[in-house]
């Protein structure tokens, strides 16, 4: 695979967008957007935390979620984070994600990026016969889930091995109410965002 470098300057941009609900940001996520940056060949990493999603429920205000999505990317000057679904009223769809980071980047190519988990799910969702025109679907591994193209064409859905991180942001919310740490879990500015904001505590989040 070509580096970045080494490609045409007439070449369409390489975006990944790694979308989520981040309640909070983990190093699951993070580490999964860099390998992906890395084996394809990626200019940048787009997080777009979701707005409304409609298959979670008792979900934080997307502000706090947005501000954790922040602290965590603002490391790395490859990750960015977009407010496309948060900004969006009504429930969030992929279909509604990719078409509107289209429409701000009309020449780059997309590769959305997925946990095991939830390339299992993705039949299920809004429009997913509109997806394969949009962007190409990559599937990660997780603990605890096979990773495979779930009857998706490798056209469509390529799959990658990632370093095993044992990690959720349920079991990080879990952790927080029953006076567990999350160091080392999160990012250490989402530890403190967390404690300052009193998130996962008593339902004030
Ligand atoms: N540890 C992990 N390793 C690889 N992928 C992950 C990991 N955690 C989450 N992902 C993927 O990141 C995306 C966003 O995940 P999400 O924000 O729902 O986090 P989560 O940990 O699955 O949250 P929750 O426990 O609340 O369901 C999904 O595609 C999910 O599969
Ligand atoms: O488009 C849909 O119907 C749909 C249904 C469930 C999840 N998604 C997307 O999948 C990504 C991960 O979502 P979640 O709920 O597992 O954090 C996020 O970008 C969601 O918008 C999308």
């Amino acid at each position: 695979m070509l580096a970045s470098t080494d490609r045409p300057a007439s070449a369409k941009p390489r975006i990944g967008v790694m979308g989520g609900t981040f309640d909070p940001i983990h190093h699951g996520h993070l580490v999964a957007a860099s390998e992906v940056a890395r084996s394809y060949d990626l200019d940048e990493v787009i997080f777009v935390p979701t707005g409304q999603p409609w298959q979670k429920q008792n979900v934080s205000q997307s502000e706090h979620r947005y501000l954790m999505t922040v602290i965590a990317t603002a490391s790395n000057p490859s990750f960015k984070v977009s407010r496309v679904d948060i900004d969006r009223a009504g429930p969030t769809y992929t279909v509604d994600t990719l078409r509107d980071l289209r429409a701000q980047l009309p020449d780059a190519e997309l590769f959305f990026i997925s946990g095991a988990d939830a390339v299992e799910q993705i039949l299920g969702w809004k429009d997913v016969d509109q997806f394969w025109d949009l962007a190409h679907f990559i599937a990660v591994s997780r603990p605890g889930h096979e990773l495979s193209r779930s009857g998706f064409s490798g056209d469509r859905v390529s799959l990658l091995e990632v370093p095993a991180l044992a990690i959720s942001s349920t079991d990080c919310r879990s952790r927080v109410a029953r006076g567990y740490p999350v160091w080392y879990l999160v990012p250490d500015g989402v530890v403190q965002y967390i404690a300052k904001h009193g998130l996962y505590t008593d339902g004030s989040d």
